[in-house]
């Protein structure tokens, strides 16, 4: 695929640093061009609306000409090489795809949600990355599909091991009612997956994020004490986590931003969605359902837990159980 290409052969002019800080790459414009053009032309039915994470500003800005025609460029090859359509986009075209994420979302109607590479830190250093799509209906997640080209094909276990001969690239699929399933990236038949049934803490691994600056690690560290877990954080970049979460890879994924940091809804929405549709829940630290309906934003208290239906009232009681004393040691008595 584009992004596996532009992966491979990535140099420092592919990369920008937007307004926030974060990196975004030709990879991201061009996935989120080709993601939203695709949606546009398959889905005739009703006015089309998307939240996607990526927006033309920067591109348009002087000094922009050279990454925006290397997007274009891209777009089109990817275009010409797969030959579904017969269809050539001017710079001006390839800016107002973008821009056709720029929906707020809400409570109402249909919202294509889309990370056109989630964990872009990770796609840069050659790690794992996600490319999310999910669709809200009325605020509610009912479709959601995460493309990890990177991944093992059948299990994180074989992450760091090139020796076991896995495949690798797993695309999670998931639809409201229907379960959750990972095919190849060649095609191969869909198999349904679900969590893992551990129900022992002790048992229990964990997944975190990859990059230390998105999760607290003395805080989750704390937690993991107190649950007995025994087996050390694996660290994945990106809704990755979530896809190896719902096929049983691990028990448990959690994620504990620093405070006043907000979760937009594309780095969550496929990735729960495949988890609770092979039989997880996804909570926020109080025991919440995570809300879509909010806008581009999470609407959620501190925290957000992923694993399995045993598992769940004991991390949650030990997260709440460290969140107070967090509080504790910090307030002046
Ligand atoms: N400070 C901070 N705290 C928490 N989260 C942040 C922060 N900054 C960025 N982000 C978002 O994290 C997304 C990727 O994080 P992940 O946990 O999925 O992967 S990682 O292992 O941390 O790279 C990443 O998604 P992408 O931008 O799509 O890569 C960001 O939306
Ligand atoms: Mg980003
Ligand atoms: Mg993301
Ligand atoms: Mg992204």
């Amino acid at each position: 695929s584009m992004p596996e290409t532009v992966q491979q052969e990535i140099v420092q002019s592919d990369i920008q640093s937007k307004a926030d800080k974060t990196p975004v790459t030709v990879a991201d414009y061009g996935s989120q061009v080709l993601v939203s053009l695709v949606l546009n032309m398959e889905v005739t039915s009703g006015s089309f609306s998307m939240v996607a994470e990526e927006d033309s500003e920067d591109l348009r800005k002087d000094g922009a000409e050279e990454i925006l025609e290397r997007i274009t460029d891209l777009v089109n090859k990817t275009l010409a090489e797969d030959g579904s359509y017969n269809i050539l986009l001017s710079k001006e075209a390839i800016l107002s795809a973008i821009d056709t994420g720029k929906s707020e979302g809400g409570p109402s109607g249909r919202h294509w949600v889309l990370d056109p590479i989630d964990g872009t830190k990770g796609f840069v250093r050659g790690g794992q990355y996600a490319i999310a799509l999910a669709l809200l209906d009325e605020g509610r997640v009912v479709l959601g599909v995460l493309g990890c080209p990177n991944l093992p094909f059948t299990s994180v276990s074989n992450l760091s091991g090139s020796s076991s001969g896995d495949q690798t690239g797993a695309l999670f699929s998931a639809a409201i009612g229907c379960g959750a399933e990972v095919q190849s990236l060649d095609g191969s038949p869909p198999q349904k997956i679900s969590v893992c049934t551990i129900d022992n803490p002790a048992n229990a691994s964990f997944f975190e994020s990859y990059e230390g600056a998105h999760s607290m690690r003395d805080f989750t560290g704390s937690v993991a004490e107190k649950l007995g877990v025994q087996a050390p954080p694996v660290r994945i970049d990106s809704q990755a986590k979530y896809g190896a979460l719902a096929r049983g890879d691990g028990a448990i994924y959690w994620r504990f931003p620093h405070e006043g940091y907000r979760e937009t809804i594309w780095d969550h929405a496929a990735g729960s969605i495949v988890v609770t549709e092979a039989g997880g829940v996804v909570k926020d630290a109080s025991g919440n359902d995570l809300d879509f309906s909010k806008g581009r934003y999470l609407d959620r208290d501190t925290g957000i837990i992923a694993t399995n239906k045993q598992l769940m009232p004991s991390v949650l009681k030990s997260v709440q159980e460290a969140i107070k004393e967090k509080k504790q040691a910090s307030s002046p008595l």
